[in-house]
């Protein structure tokens, strides 16, 4: 039977993984899919460069170019795992205009141009594959395109970036601080080229994209979508956090709402012992409800050579059997129209932290904008005592509309006797509907 011949574009963490996967477990794919798979031609950036491979790349022609590799007669499939937009795109477009399948781990490209990225590849009606771009290992774009395909999808719910959930953990469980925590992430091959953008959830958001265009069956705009990272959390609201019962986790939240979809990502109080709570370090966590498989949970390593080359493999082996899915599950034409609601509109409980002069009247100050404001607190926590100094007091406000709490936080923030602008941390219950 004819080989399966890949041309793969970066050679890093994850081109790396792939390579060392295939040289462990080449015979037994193909005798999954009835034909070998070939690596026949890379691109990298340093073509000298030693990066552990010994001779498993020997037979491969070199392109320094990775639109000439994906161009290249001998290349069926191009394997795209360089990152970013400037060589990566034109690479993809350059094989599904040749009718080549693509296989991606590139969220960001699809997040931004997987629209019209979707539309070559059924023109040329060739599929594109990005398992590796959401979850990482997780084989959650196989669920969501064919596992769960028989369900209307009501929400998906995610920690969905490796980094900054082992950041969190690390902070949570060893103290670490959120730079060397950060520097270990990177150290272990997890962050992106810019760690900026795990951090600061856009990773993340990236990958809610697709996993809310692909459950809903619409292209969500991720310029719409509210993005806030893990930057602002303190090891002091980690501790309050634990002593109130939540551990605080960077959640992607995707779920139908008033008309349209309410898409986010943003630190999260999540209630201990609920389902992603205890989903620490580098796993990735997705929890999918649907109307008739009710809710789902998946738990695995987000990030890394291996589980981000066991996902690329996955998709290499549909490739292998002639599986073409549309990029979003259904023909672009058939895409329904998505209305990002705006986080202002958002009515749940949050967490507020204050840090406020310890003198008489200074609660009272601050209830009283609560209660103009409508917003109605739950519990308050104020640890210490220190006179005329420095003191954090702790809010937990019932279910309120975000706009209202917003107006409130704004007019406590400019009291003299707030010496910080105040840390909000939403609270959501991950519950079936
Ligand atoms: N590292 C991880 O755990 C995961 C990474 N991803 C995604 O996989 C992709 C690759 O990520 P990593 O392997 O971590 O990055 P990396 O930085 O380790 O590897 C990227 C490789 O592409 C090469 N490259 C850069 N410019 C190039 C060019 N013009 N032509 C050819 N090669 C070029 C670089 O030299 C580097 O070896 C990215 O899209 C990333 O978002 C997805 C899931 C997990
Ligand atoms: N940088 C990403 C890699 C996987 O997508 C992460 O940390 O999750
Ligand atoms: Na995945």
């Amino acid at each position: 039977m004819k080989p399966l011949r890949l041309g793969i574009a970066g050679l890093g963490t994850v081109g790396g993984g792939l390579v060392r996967l295939l040289a462990a477990h080449g015979d037994r794919l193909a005798l999954r899919t009835g034909r070998p798979i070939e690596i026949t031609a890379v691109s990298a950036r340093d073509p000298g460069k030693d990066r552990g491979l010994g001779d498993l790349l020997a037979g491969a022609t070199f392109y320094a170019d990775a639109v000439a590799l994906a161009r290249d007669p001998s290349v069926d499939v191009l394997v795209e795992l360089i990152g970013g937009e400037t060589v990566a795109k034109p690479a993809v477009e350059a094989a599904l205009d040749l009718g080549k399948p693509v296989v991606t781990a590139n969220k960001a490209l699809l997040a931004h141009h997987g629209l019209d990225l979707a539309r070559r590849a059924e023109a040329a009606g060739v599929s594109i594959n990005f398992e590796a771009a959401v979850a990482g290992g997780i084989p959650v774009v196989k669920a969501l395109r064919e596992g769960l395909a028989g369900n209307r999808i009501e929400g998906v719910f995610g920690i969905l970036n490796g980094t900054s959930n082992y950041i969190l953990t690390g902070m949570a469980e060893t103290g670490a601080s959120f730079a060397d925590a950060l520097g270990e992430a990177q150290r272990l091959g997890y962050a992106e080229a810019d760690p900026g953008f795990d951090v600061d959830g856009v990773d993340a958001a990236h990958k809610l994209t697709l996993l809310a265009s692909l459950a809903f069956g619409a292209a969500v705009d991720f310029g719409a979508v509210h993005v806030e990272g893990i930057r602002g959390v303190s090891a002091l609201d980690i501790a309050f956090a634990r002593e109130l019962g939540f551990r605080i986790k960077l959640v992607g939240i995707a779920k139908a709402a008033d008309g349209g979809l309410d898409v986010r990502v943003h630190p999260v109080m999540v209630p201990a012992g609920t389902a992603l709570s205890h989903v620490d370090g580098v796993f990735n966590g997705v929890v999918v409800q649907g109307d008739f498989v009710d809710q789902m949970v998946f738990e695995g390593r987000g990030a890394g050579a291996g589980p981000t080359a066991s996902a690329v493999m996955a998709d290499i082996v549909d490739v292998a059997l002639g599986l073409r899915l549309p990029l979003y599950g259904v023909p672009v034409a058939s895409l329904g129209k998505a209305e990002v609601i705006p986080v202002t509109a958002r009515f749940g409980a949050s967490y507020l932290r204050l840090s406020v002069v310890d003198r008489p009247g200074v609660i009272a100050d601050i209830a009283a904008i609560l209660r103009d404001e409508q917003v109605s607190i739950e519990s308050l926590l104020q640890r210490g005592r220190a006179p005329g100094e420095a003191v954090p007091v702790v809010i937990v406000t019932h279910e309120v509309r975000e706009a209202a709490l917003a107006k409130a936080l704004a007019r406590i923030g400019a009291l003299e006797s707030v010496l910080e602008p105040p840390t909000m941390i939403r609270i959501e219950e991950i519950r079936r509907a």
